[in-house]
C-alpha cells in the first residue's frame, strides 16, 4: 500500500496547492485498489454489481441450429436462380420438440421460429414468401412453391453456437452487471454470479450551520442537501451507504465519526471544512487520524479538497451487512480512503462525478473505461480562463438539423443546486481551453444514470 508521499513522488511536478483535474485523476488512480471480496449472488440481486470472475459458457448457445422464422425448412442446394422451387410438406417442427425424420430432396418441413432444424434442411423460407399449391392450406401432405430470387442457401437458419461457443468467456471479470449481462447469464442456465461485495461508503456532513431535516430553521443555517445528493450518487453506483448524518464542529464528535467510519467503511466521504476557514476542526482531525493531503485544484467548482486515508484505530474487521449477507472488511484495508469534499453543494456533486465516482468504480473492481464525452455546439458564448477546468451545468438537446446543442441552465454559482437539478450533463471546459463562442463545439459529460 503506497503512502501519499510515495504517490506524490511518482507524479511529475506534484504540487498540492496547484493541481489540474487530470493530476487529481492520476493521483487517485494510484491511491485506490480494488476491494476484492467475492460472493455468489442470485441473478435478481446481481444487477449493478461487478463480476469477480470470468463466466465461461458451459454449452453452445443456441445449442442447436434452429429456425429464425416461421416458414418451411428444406435443403437450400435445390434453389435455382431462375425457376420456382416446388416442395412437398412432410411434417411440422415445433419449438421445443425435435421433428423426427430427415428432409429429402423435394421435401420441406413446416417449422416454427426457434424450432430445431431437421436433418437434411439448412434453409428456411418465411411463410409469407410461399405460394400454396394448389389450395391455400399448406400443411402436411400439401405442396408449396418458392419464387426464384428471394433466398440463398442457409438463409433464416440460426447456427448452433452463433451466440456463444462452449468454453468461450460469456462475461468478463470486472464487467458491471447490466440487464443484458443478466439475461446472458440466465441463457446459460446460471442461477448465481460471482460478484465483488458492494463497497461500503460512510458519509457525513460537517458544519455548525448545517441543519438536519426536521430541525427548525434558524438564522444563518441551511438544510443539509449534500447528504442527499451524495446518498443518491452512491446508491446509483450500487454502494452501501453508511449514513453518519451531520457532525458538529467538535473534536470529540468528529473523532468518533471518523473512527467509526474507518472501521466500518472502505471509503469515507465528508463535505465541508476543507477550505481555509477558522473554527474548523475537520482538517485537524483528518490530519490527526490519517495520512491526508489538502489540495487546491485548478477547477471550478470544487477548488479545495482533502484526500488520503483515515487509519482504523480499532480492529479493521468490523462486520457490516447488506441485506441478508454479512461481510467482513478486508484485513488488508487498514482504514478507509478519504474524500474530503468542499462544502458547496454543486462542488460536492462535481468533485464526486469527476474524481470520486471513477475512484470508487476502481475500488469496486470495475474495468470499463469511463463513458466517452459527447460533443455538442454551445448555443451561447461562455467566458473561460485557460489554466483551470470548468464544469458548467447544461442541457443537451437535439437541434432541428439533428446535431447536439448545449445551453447552460442558469447561474453557475457553486451553491446553486437549482441549475444542477435542471441540467442533464456537465460541459467540461478543459484546462487549456479559453472562451467559448456561440456555435463552438464543447465536450459534455452526460449524467445518464449516474445522477
Ligand atoms: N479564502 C478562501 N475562502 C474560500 C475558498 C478559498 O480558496 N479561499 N474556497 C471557496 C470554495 S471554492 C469552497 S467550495 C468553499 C469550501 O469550503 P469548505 O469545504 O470549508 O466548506 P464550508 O465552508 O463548510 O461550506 C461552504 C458552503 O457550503 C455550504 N454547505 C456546507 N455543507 C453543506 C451541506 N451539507 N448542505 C448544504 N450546504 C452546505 C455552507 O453553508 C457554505 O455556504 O470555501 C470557499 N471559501
Ligand atoms: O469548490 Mo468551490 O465550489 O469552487 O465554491
Amino acid at each position: 500500500m503506497k503512502t501519499l508521499d510515495q504517490i506524490a513522488a511518482e507524479l511529475e511536478g506534484y504540487d498540492p496547492q496547484a493541481l489540474s483535474a487530470a493530476d487529481v485523476q492520476a493521483f487517485l488512480s494510484r491511491l485506490v485498489t480494488p476491494v476484492q471480496d467475492a460472493v455468489e449472488r442470485l441473478l435478481f440481486e446481481a444487477l449493478g454489481r461487478v463480476l469477480a470472475e470470468d463466466v465461461i459458457s458451459p454449452f453452445d448457445v443456441p445449442p442447436h441450429d434452429n429456425s429464425a422464422m416461421d416458414g418451411y425448412a428444406f435443403d437450400g442446394q435445390q434453389l435455382k436462380a431462375d425457376a420456382a422451387l416446388e416442395l412437398q410438406v412432410v411434417g411440422t417442427a415445433l419449438a421445443g420438440t425435435a421433428w423426427q425424420g430427415s428432409v429429402q430432396a423435394g421435401q420441406c418441413v413446416k417449422i416454427m421460429t426457434g424450432a430445431i432444424m431437421p436433418p437434411g434442411a439448412d434453409t428456411v423460407v418465411p411463410q409469407e414468401f410461399v405460394k400454396r399449391l394448389p389450395s391455400d392450406t399448406a400443411d402436411e401432405g400439401s405442396r408449396i412453391g418458392i419464387p426464384p430470387g428471394l433466398l440463398r442457401a442457409g438463409d433464416n437458419r440460426r447456427l448452433r453456437g452463433e451466440d456463444l461457443m462452449q468454453g468461450q468467456p460469456a462475461l468478463r471479470k470486472g464487467e458491471l452487471i447490466t440487464p443484458a449481462r443478466l439475461g446472458l447469464a440466465a441463457s446459460l442456465g446460471l442461477k448465481t454470479l460471482p460478484c465483488w461485495r458492494p463497497l461500503r461508503v460512510a458519509y457525513f456532513s460537517t458544519g455548525d450551520e448545517i441543519l438536519s431535516l426536521g430541525e427548525a430553521p434558524r438564522e444563518g443555517a441551511v438544510y443539509d442537501s449534500n447528504r442527499y445528493t451524495v446518498f443518491g450518487m452512491l446508491s446509483r453506483l450500487g454502494c452501501q451507504v453508511i449514513d453518519l448524518g451531520v457532525v458538529r464542529d467538535d473534536p470529540a464528535l468528529l473523532e468518533a465519526a471518523f473512527t467509526r467510519a474507518a472501521a466500518e467503511a472502505d471509503a469515507i466521504i465528508t463535505s465541508g471544512g476543507v477550505s481555509v476557514g477558522e473554527a474548523d476542526f475537520t482538517k485537524t482531525m483528518m490530519k490527526k487520524l490519517g495520512d491526508v493531503a489538502f489540495w487546491r485544484i485548478a477547477m471550478r467548482p470544487g477548488r479545495p479538497m482533502a484526500v488520503g486515508r483515515i487509519l482504523a484505530t480499532k480492529s479493521a474487521s468490523t462486520p457490516g451487512t447488506t441485506g441478508a449477507i454479512s461481510y467482513k472488511k478486508n484485513s488488508n484495508t487498514h482504514g478507509a480512503i478519504l474524500f474530503g469534499l468542499p462544502g458547496n453543494p454543486v462542488a460536492v456533486m462535481v468533485t464526486f462525478l469527476a474524481f470520486v465516482r471513477p475512484a470508487l468504480l476502481q475500488m469496486m473492481g470495475a474495468s470499463a473505461a469511463p463513458a466517452p464525452l459527447l460533443k455538442a455546439r454551445s448555443s451561447e458564448a461562455i467566458r473561460k480562463k485557460p489554466g483551470r477546468t470548468e464544469y458548467q451545468r447544461g442541457w443537451v438537446a437535439t437541434a432541428a438539423d439533428g446535431s447536439l446543442v448545449v445551453k447552460t441552465t442558469g447561474s453557475q454559482g457553486s451553491g446553486v443546486l437549482r441549475s444542477m437539478a435542471e441540467a442533464n450533463g456537465l460541459m467540461v471546459l478543459h484546462h487549456a481551453q479559453g472562451n467559448v463562442a456561440v456555435g463552438d463545439e464543447v465536450d459534455v459529460m452526460m449524467f445518464d444514470g449516474a445522477i
